[in-house]
């Protein structure tokens, strides 16, 4: 059955045209998104989510999505997204990083004439018919100096621009280098630095616990008499009252707002303040911009749900589609271990240690030890995927190390998973053959070569004549069939492993009768979903 995906906000119809091309189901419902309780009725039929910033993707719309595998945000802020949320029922969270960018700048470069020349208020005064050029004396923006707060993609970009316009760029943004700033033309500096220096402020950071409110009472008074401040990234940044107060007390000369606290802003303290100039939350919208967003997310969301490709996820490693095809016999090869282990331990795990070996040794191992960790949950979390995976176990304080080395062996390729408990530590080894499918290779330092099948029995046991003849003989009495049987030992006499392939599940009570023979220490049912 085709994916369907719903585009819950008003979105470029580019975007229905791409889902259709590639095969995805789409409702084009531009409004739908604002209806919270509409959206918590339908959200449950459908695969994927496309939305702006008007659809509100909260827990409870999370919990009733349950088909969703992923949530597109055509444009970059993802803070209308419950991403912890998102991320723990397994669904992808992606945005357009750069899809509107030049836009956004651009209009936070429009908000700066704006605002020094009062535009706005100069036009209705125009209009109104009473052409009052004394009233609206400006400044220029030559020579002055344009205080950068955040200078990731859009900040860069309203720096260089600003650096066209000749004014005096400074930057601050703690992962900011000096090089790059060098490159850009622009002095890196200190916060407080840039609040005693900047003629105009703008703003370019993501809405975090650290940058919510970061313009207020305190940090206004720091700065130069007389600044104006640009608001083109997000409404929460900025408390609203305070800067209201600045700009009646004429601390701060103008200021342009794009986003708002809240949203749609309906009021705000910043309302009928003079030379205060405020837009809609239209930093993405140009033509231009929109058709980028859209056709990017388009694509990006079907290459997801048709043919496993991961681009620009908030909370999962990138998977080209190109290399999706390649890397699937290791995503399942990857689970099946973390699987076996699963299933074989009872105790928590302290530590993962995953060693990449040979040729899957230059895979995207991160995407691969995501779904290591995905088979190893499965066995004490029903729902986890490959994005949850990985927050799971950093909650259950398990710590993860990963390493690669070139062909050591005689696999061109292969994967060992080492874990540990309080008690002992265990490992398992596997490949991929050249038919595709994933074979254990190696089992607590024992060397097998059992193919992995949806229902299978490992035992432990000491290598003594008879237990071929036990297994048989219990299995054949219960019905289960054993498709295949592989025995290994590491040396005659000493400790032995048995791997059955069987084709139905093994009943508890026939695995009873296992244990109860002299030389089988353990006796255990496995089970590696959708393997065969
Ligand atoms: N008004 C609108 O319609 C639009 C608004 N935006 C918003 O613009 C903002 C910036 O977007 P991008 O440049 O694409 O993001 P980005 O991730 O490329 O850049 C953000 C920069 O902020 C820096 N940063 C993080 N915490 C900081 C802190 N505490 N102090 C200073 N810098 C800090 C980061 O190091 C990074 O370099 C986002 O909030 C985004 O949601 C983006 C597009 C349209
Ligand atoms: O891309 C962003 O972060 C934006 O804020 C753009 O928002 P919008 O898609 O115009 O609702």
């Amino acid at each position: 059955m085709a994916p369907r995906v719903l585009v819950s906000d008003k979105l470029s119809e580019t975007a229905v045209q791409i889902f259709r091309d590639r095969g995805v189901e789409v409702d084009f419902q531009p409004n739908l998104g604002k209806d919270r309780e509409k959206l918590l009725e339908v959200i449950g039929q459908y695969d994927g989510l496309a939305i702006r910033s008007a659809t509100k993707v909260t827990e409870k719309i999370i919990d009733a999505a349950t088909n969703l595998k992923v949530v597109g945000r055509a444009g970059i802020g993802v803070d209308n997204v419950d991403i912890p949320a998102a991320s723990k029922k397994g669904i992808i969270v992606m945005n357009t990083p750069f899809g509107n960018s030049i836009t956004t700048a651009e209009h936070a470069i429009a908000m700066m004439f704006a605002v020094a020349r009062q535009l706005p208020a100069a036009d209705a005064s125009t209009q109104a018919g009473k052409w009052e050029k004394s009233r609206f004396m400006g400044v220029e923006l030559t020579g002055k100096t344009l205080g950068v707060i955040g200078c990731g993609n859009i900040g860069a970009i309203v720096a260089t621009r600003g650096v066209g316009l000749r004014m005096r760029v400074i930057a601050f943004d703690p992962y900011l280098s000096h090089e790059r700033a060098s490159q850009l033309g622009i002095e890196k500096v200190e916060l407080d630095d840039l609040y005693k220096r900047a003629d105009f402020i703008t703003l370019h950071t993501p809405m975090t616990d650290k940058t919510r409110g970061m313009i207020n009472a305190q940090s206004l008074a720091k700065m130069r008499d007389g600044v104006r401040i640009v608001n083109c990234a997000r409404g929460g940044l900025i408390v609203e009252a305070d800067l209201a107060d600045a700009i009646k007390s004429g601390k701060v000369a103008g200021a342009g707002i794009d986003v708002f606290e809240t949203e749609p802003a309906k009021d705000s303290p910043l309302f009928g303040l003079d030379n205060v100039v405020c837009t809609p939350h239209l930093g993405a919208s140009t033509t231009e911009a929109q058709e980028n967003v859209a056709l990017q997310v388009a694509e990006q969301m079907s290459d997801y749900l048709t043919r496993g490709a991961v681009t620009n996820a908030i909370n999962m490693p990138s998977i080209t589609a190109e290399e999706a095809p390649i890397l699937t016999p290791f995503v399942r090869l990857a689970e099946c271990l973390g699987a076996f282990v699963g299933q074989v331990t009872e105790e928590p795990i302290r530590s993962v240690e995953i060693v990449y070996d040979g040729l899957v040794a230059e895979m995207n191992t991160k995407a691969l030890t995501s779904a290591t960790l995905s088979g190893l949950m499965k066995s004490q979390v029903a729902e986890v995927n490959m994005v949850s995976a990985p927050i799971m176990a950093r909650e259950r304080g398990i710590q993860i190390t990963e390493s690669t080395r070139d062909k050591s062996g005689v696999f061109d390729s292969y994967i060992k998973l080492t874990i540990v408990t309080e008690k002992f530590t265990r490992s398992v080894a596997g490949t991929v053959f050249s038919d595709g499918k994933p074979r254990f290779i190696q089992i607590k330092g024992i060397n097998i070569d059992a193919e992995i099948g949806e229902h299978m029995v490992y035992t432990t046991n000491n290598d003594a004549p008879g237990i071929i003849g036990l297994l048989g003989t219990v299995f054949g009495k219960a019905g289960v069939n054993i498709a295949n049987f592989q025995l290994g030992r590491n040396r005659p006499g000493g400790d032995a492993i048995a791997l059955l392939y069987v084709d139905s599940a093994v009943p508890e009570g026939v695995l009873d009768q296992v244990r109860d023979h002299k030389e089988i220490h353990r006796a255990v049912a496995l089970r590696f979903d959708g393997i065969s």
